[in-house]
């Protein structure tokens, strides 16, 4: 039997601180430089096995406010909406495609998900061997990890690899800096200290000429004497532009709104973003919160720092409305939120996404409470697993413990506390020294880098296996990466021989691979005083496994999430594009292209004419599609085969969007869709990875409810008489009013 359809219309309704960094959490930073600083002249405390400069210092990474000057963008982030207003829609009613499912389902044709592509799990074959430390290189010298690092370490065909080995060390620094600035809150800058009269700029003349405040060429000469590309004409061009921008806006602290876009340049910088990175940096917000438009920076900057900045307003946009709808707290949608944002633009501007959320978490304390735990709930779901899956780990590890401190008070000070206590830099110090002269007796060739443990990261470890913190036994770890696998158990040998072994902990992933590959020798050992000391011992090879890939570690920390193919392979190469960026735009010399055999093993799409470097999204053809699905304002992240199009998506909402009323038939609605803010005129257009459909039913579900409620009572007494609120009714035919 035919079931009859009734279409209603109806009206639509009317419608930081003085140091801006994280002193308190930026953990890895410090420690770094503390185990470094003996090699290095610039350093402004060692770590002697007679001090203990860590606990002050730890109290300061881990308990204190630390943000004297907290400011934030108040409501910044929700500033700017593009949402629609529904009045202008109703002006293209007109002109808008209306779908009714019903036309459309018998031609339906919904592709399964064709995931492509195999990718990246074979092994990375390493042919070449980076110069690892040898005992000659460091034969007289007491070296410690950032000479490691530097020297034999430095740019060249092994630049790249270094460049793993830093992220994994926490610190994307750039190391070639000619000098490391650590100011006197301790917070290793990872910048090369500029003097104001080396400028090539002639500042004075143009700050004068252009009215600025002194605050804005206070901002400059801050930022320059932290990072040299400061001084880089286009940047300086983009600070000028951002300060023109963003005069007169404040902060939620009051402070200028300049000066948040300069710290997320600065963290950019410190990761080795080159300029045309710093400057969307510069500009992220100007689009959003100012009267630039993308013309203008398209003008003046040209299409990369133009499409960057309108990639971060995009991602500003889709997160703001993921934070309203709550959608990230929902695994399935969190996801594919996060490969979508990976995939629908250019990885890079995630990095700047990713600064700018970090500097806003920084200074979160200027908002209120409840804007305070929005705004962490979002980072903890959607931006903290981004900087997971980009691998920049000093950043996810800053943004997680933010969020947990904000979120989780008082667990995070107790943890501080303990943390505190049990915490044994001197100890990791000695042990470090032990190690590296032993290894130099054996001849072993070696890298050796050391990190401890975030407090976020011991705080789930512990939730997650139900420990204290005296059974976390790798809050201090020390990863030692050798040329071979027979050096692996050399090495092995020489920790075995200098300490005992806490029994029960060693494993062999070597002889006995996980089941994801993963391969490694992983050791507990006894240090110097009660602490225990986590040795990992490895390839250059199972590190690059370890790095990209299967065993990836950004996967197993996701533990149970099960990625397809598309979304592992989406993920691996806008990670390696940032690498590969940071490290290549570092250098004056480019690295990459020296050494293939530290290539990932995926294929990569050719770069655009003249620029080897450059990135192009690769992915759209036969992945998958995630799209932003925006339906009586609830907002949904939905996956569709590749080659989908609006009416593919039409189709999905119509069924489930019909709905059944009292006698047992669907009332179906029509359905008006706008594609990334426009109104469809062709449904048969493909949806795009992130792009963004808005669906409005001809009447809001609110009123028809109330329709259908007074239609179903009419029927019921028998009455005629419809309230005049109540739109006209009839088989299929509607009146818009
Ligand atoms: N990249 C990567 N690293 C891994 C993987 N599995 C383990 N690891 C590293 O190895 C460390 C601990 O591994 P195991 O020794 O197996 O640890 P466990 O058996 O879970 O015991 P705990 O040390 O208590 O966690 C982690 O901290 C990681 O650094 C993996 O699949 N990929
Ligand atoms: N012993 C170690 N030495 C040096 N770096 C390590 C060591 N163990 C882990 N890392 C690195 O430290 C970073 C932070 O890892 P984190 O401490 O959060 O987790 P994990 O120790 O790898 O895993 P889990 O929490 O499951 O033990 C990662 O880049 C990781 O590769």
């Amino acid at each position: 039997m035919a079931v009859p359809t009734i279409a209603l219309y109806a009206s639509p309704p009317s419608s930081v601180c003085s140091s801006p960094y994280p002193c308190q959490i930026n953990a890895h930073a410090t420690y770094d430089f503390e185990l470094n600083s003996r090699s290095s002249s610039t350093t402004s405390s060692s770590a002697s096995s007679s001090q203990k400069p860590i606990v002050g210092g730890l109290s300061r990474l881990f308990s204190s406010p630390a943000v004297k000057h907290a400011s934030f963008s108040g409501d910044r982030e929700e500033l700017g909406s593009l949402w629609h207003d529904r009045g202008d829609e109703l002006k293209e009613l007109g002109s808008s495609f209306c779908y009714t499912p019903s036309k459309y389902l018998a031609g339906s044709s919904i592709k399964r998900d064709q995931s492509p592509v195999s990718v990246l799990h074979g092994q990375v074959s390493c042919s070449s061997s980076p110069p690892m430390k040898t005992t000659r290189e460091r034969s007289g010298c007491d070296v410690g990890f950032q000479s490691s690092i530097h020297g034999p370490y430095r740019g060249g065909a092994n630049g790249l690899f270094n460049r793993f080995v830093r992220n994994a060390l926490g610190s994307c620094v750039d190391y070639d800096s000619p000098s490391f600035e650590v100011r006197r809150d301790g917070v290793d800058y990872g910048s090369s200290s500029v003097a104001v009269d080396e400028l090539t700029f002639a500042m004075e003349d143009s700050f004068v000429q252009a009215n600025y405040e002194p605050y804005a060429k206070k901002l400059l000469l801050g930022a320059q004497s932290r990072h040299k590309i400061f001084c880089d004409d286009f940047v300086i061009k983009a600070f000028y532009e951002a300060e023109k921008a963003h005069r007169g806006q404040k902060r939620a602290s009051g402070d200028p709104y300049l000066e948040h876009c300069v710290e997320t340049a600065v963290l950019l910088a410190i990761i080795g973003a080159n300029s045309s990175v710093v400057a969307a940096g510069l500009l992220h917000d100007s689009l959003d919160d100012s009267f630039l438009s993308y013309d203008y920076i398209f003008k003046t900057f040209g299409a990369g720092v133009a499409d960057l900045v309108e990639g971060v307003s995009k991602l500003s946009q889709l997160s703001k409305l993921a934070r309203e709808n709550n959608t990230a707290s929902k695994t399935v949608e969190a996801d594919r939120l996060h490969t979508m944002f990976l995939a629908m633009a250019d990885a890079r501007a995630v990095l700047i996404k990713l600064a700018d959320r970090l500097h806003n978490m920084i200074t979160l304390d200027a908002l209120p409470l409840v804007k305070q735990q929005r705004f962490a709930k979002e980072t903890l779901q959607i931006f903290a697993p981004l900087a997971n899956r980009l691998g920049i780990s000093t950043w996810k590890e800053q943004l997680e413990t933010l969020c947990f401190k904000h979120l989780n008070p008082d667990q995070h000070r107790h943890l501080s506390a303990r943390l505190v206590e049990s915490f044994d830099e001197a100890m990791i110090a000695s042990a470090k020294e032990k190690l590296d002269k032993a290894l130099t007796d054996e001849a072993i060739s070696y890298n050796l880098h050391g990190r401890h443990k975030s407090l976020y990261s011991i705080h789930c470890k512990m939730s997650k296996k139900k420990l204290n913190m005296d059974q976390i036994h790798d809050i201090h770890g020390l990863r030692l990466i050798v040329e071979n696998k027979e050096d692996c158990y050399r090495a092995l040998r020489v920790v075995q021989c200098l300490w005992s072994e806490v029994p029960g902990q060693f494993k062999d992933y070597i002889t006995n691979p996980k089941f994801n590959g993963y391969r490694s020798l992983h050791t507990v050992v006894m240090g110097e005083g009660t602490v225990p000391l986590e040795v990992q011992i490895r390839t250059k090879e199972m590190h690059l496994q370890a790095e990209f890939g299967f065993a990836a570690h950004w996967r197993y920390k996701e533990g149970d999430c099960k990625h397809s193919s598309f979304v592992l392979q989406v993920v691996e190469w806008a990670r390696w594009v940032i690498t590969w960026q940071c490290e290549t735009m570092s250098k004056d010399s480019p690295s990459i292209g020296c050494d293939d055999s530290i290539k990932p093993p995926c294929t990569f799409p050719s770069h655009s004419d003249g620029c080897p470097y450059s990135y192009k999204p690769h992915c759209g053809q036969d992945g998958p599609i995630f799209v932003i699905m925006i339906e009586n304002d609830k907002m949904s992240v939905q996956e569709f085969p590749a080659d989908s199009t609006v009416m593919d998506l039409l189709e999905r909402a119509g069924r489930a969007s019909s709905r059944w009323s009292a006698y047992g038939f669907p009332v179906k609605e029509e359905l008006r869709p706008r594609l990334n803010h426009r109104p469809v005129h062709d449904a048969t257009c493909k949806l795009k990875m992130g792009d963004v459909v808005e669906l409005t039913p001809a009447i809001p579900d609110k009123s028809l409810s109330d329709y259908r409620e007074e239609i179903q009572r009419m029927y019921e007494h028998g009455s005629a008489t419809v309230s005049s609120t109540a739109p006209a009714v009839s088989g299929t035919v509607g009146r818009r009013s």
